[in-house]
């Protein structure tokens, strides 16, 4: 038996099953393109006889397609194989793709049929697809996930004989497990005396979450083909997704020794595509095409992967088309993560001064969840200006409002390790915190200018204050960024402080002002 499995890529159709899905001609035309780069084996384009649109993406997709097969799918009933033939009449490669029911359950409730009637019904069908000139049949055993062997072998077996070359075995309603549904396929290959004749075909959905085990099962136990989707989207919890039993197959290799044709470098394109024109969000935690499905946010996880990535990633991201794993920085990320990033940002610090750019990114991070390369940047250029400080802020409290009178009390540290502390009341809760610096720091200026910047989005955003004082003929710039606007103000101000205080002799000199918890 040959190793290679076909991908039988069927987002256009049972993927467009989901609620919401609808997609129109070109978006179907858009999205099969891609699955040609994909390097799909067969696109299942629609189901021409449901509507003029489906028959019309059908069609057009048919006729656009060079290298895969395209495939519409019928009922067990002529008119829709007519139709259905029809649309496909400008495909290289055509596949009618037509069955019927084989459990109890749907025979009874649905289809209404005896057993004798469906397998007919199901013979008649294939036959006059192959009298039409198909010589390329798919039939779906449908719900052979709840069906009785024994009949499923019958079905089967009269279908090969009537011209099917693909027999698709779907486990219609996500029931079966992946142990139960490995070993239908290793039946039909082993009691069906014409098996060798048809390539088994698994399809499965995902009501209990197995569609993938189960189709690698399949795979294991012999299927051929594999149908899927990408994300998983299709009817109700959706079906094996086409990213994840590729990448299962490929990185476990080893294990079930099988190939399949796909372009794995496509995978993220196809994957964003899909879900772009289909409105379907993909969950951030979905295997491999997920946003974290290559993200590190730990601190061990983090210092592992920058050791050495195959610690925590068991798929290299290019592989899939993604250029590298993230990094996520984040409450729980430690001093590797930080360093790593600030590096490819450009900033380096010596030990000390890392140490207290770590300390602040922990507040940050408290407060903001991810830290971002922008909240980074505001960082890590807030501390290189600081590292030459003269006052250090070390506590501040405002009261301000519409009837309040704007106060502000400031507590700053001198390089010589002395804490004061001060207060003062002002036009505003910006103008009280600099009159109440300025009773501490002594050193006459003028505020000339002060802007501030949101330099991350959302209300957690980062803001950025800059400002600009004179003092006699120079003008000194302050810069701090913080998440409290008021905190970034204050900040801002003492940078401008300390950089006029570089030029002052003396100024490790303790000054005057009240001495508070030294
Ligand atoms: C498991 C799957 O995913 S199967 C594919 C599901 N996809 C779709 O159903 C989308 C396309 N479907 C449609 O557009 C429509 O349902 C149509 C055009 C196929 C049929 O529409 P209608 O003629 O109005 O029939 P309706 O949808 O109400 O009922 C389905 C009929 O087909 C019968 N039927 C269902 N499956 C099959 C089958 N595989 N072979 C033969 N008959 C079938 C049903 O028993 C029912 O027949 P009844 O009316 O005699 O009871
Ligand atoms: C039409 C068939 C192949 C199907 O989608 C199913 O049984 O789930
Ligand atoms: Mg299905």
């Amino acid at each position: 038996m040959s190793n290679r499995v076909h991908i039988f890529d069927t987002t256009l159709r049972d993927g467009e099953q989901s609620p919401g899905a609808a997609l129109n001609v070109d978006e179907k035309l858009e999205i099969a393109r891609q699955l040609e780069r994909l390097g799909v084996d067969i696109i299942e384009a629609g189901f021409p006889i449901s509507s003029p649109g489906d028959f019309d993406a059908v069609q057009r997709i048919a006729k656009q397609v060079q290298n895969a097969t395209v495939c519409g799918l019928t009922r067990a009933v002529r008119k829709d194989i007519d139709v259905a033939w029809d649309a496909l009449k400008g495909a290289k490669r055509p596949r009618i793709h037509t069955g019927l029911g084989v459990s109890d359950n749907h025979l009874q409730h649905k289809l209404r049929k005896s057993r004798d009637e469906a397998l007919e019904m199901g013979v008649s069908a294939v036959a006059y697809a192959k009298s039409l000139g198909c010589d390329d049949i798919e039939y779906f055993t449908e719900d052979a996930g709840r069906a009785d062997p024994d009949y499923l072998c019958r079905v089967v077996e009269a279908v090969i004989n009537a011209g099917a070359t693909v027999i698709n075995v779907p486990d219609t309603t996500g029931y079966a497990t992946p142990e139960e549904y490995g070993a239908i396929f290793r039946m039909l290959l082993e009691r069906v005396p014409n098996a060798d004749k048809a390539i088994f075909s698994a399809h499965c959905h995902d009501d209990l979450g197995l569609a993938v085990a189960n189709s690698l099962a399949a795979a294991k136990n012999g299927a051929r083909q594999i149908e899927c989707t990408i994300n998983g989207i299709g009817e109700r919890a959706g079906n094996t997704s086409l990213e994840e039993v590729v990448m299962a197959l490929k990185t476990r290799r080893d294990y079930y020794g099988l190939e399949t044709g796909i372009n794995t470098r496509e995978i993220t394109r196809t994957s964003r595509l899909v879900s772009n024109r289909t409105g379907i969000l993909v969950q951030p935690n979905k295997a491999i095409v997920g946003a974290n499905a290559f993200a590190h946010s730990s601190g061990i996880h983090q210092d592992g992967v920058l050791k050495e990535r195959t610690t925590y990633e068991i798929i290299d991201p290019a592989d899939v088309g993604i250029s590298e794993s993230k990094i996520i920085l984040s409450p729980r990320s430690g001093r590797a993560a930080l360093k790593h990033r600030l590096e490819v940002l450009g900033h380096t610090f010596e030990d000390a001064a890392f140490e207290k750019v770590y300390e602040r990114f922990l507040e940050v991070a408290d407060r903001k969840k991810m830290v971002y390369d922008e909240d980074l940047e505001a960082l890590a250029t807030d501390e290189a200006r600081l590292v030459n400080q003269t006052y250090e802020l070390v506590q501040l409290q405002v009261t301000c409002g519409d009837s309040a009178i704007p106060t502000a009390t400031v507590k700053l540290r001198h390089a010589n390790r002395a804490v004061l502390m001060d207060a003062d009341t002002g036009n505003g809760p910006v103008d009280a915190i600099y009159r109440a610096i300025n009773r501490i720091v002594k050193v006459p200026n003028e505020l000339i200018e002060i802007s501030l910047q949101s330099v991350t989005e959302g209300t957690d955003a980062q803001a950025a204050v800059t400002i600009r004082v004179r003092a006699g003929d120079e003008v000194h710039s302050g810069h701090a960024a913080h998440t409290d606007i008021i905190v970034a103000a204050a900040k801002a101000y003492l940078n401008a402080l300390n950089k006029q205080l570089l030029n002052q002799p003396g100024r490790i000199t303790q000054p005057e002002s009240e001495r508070v918890g030294v």
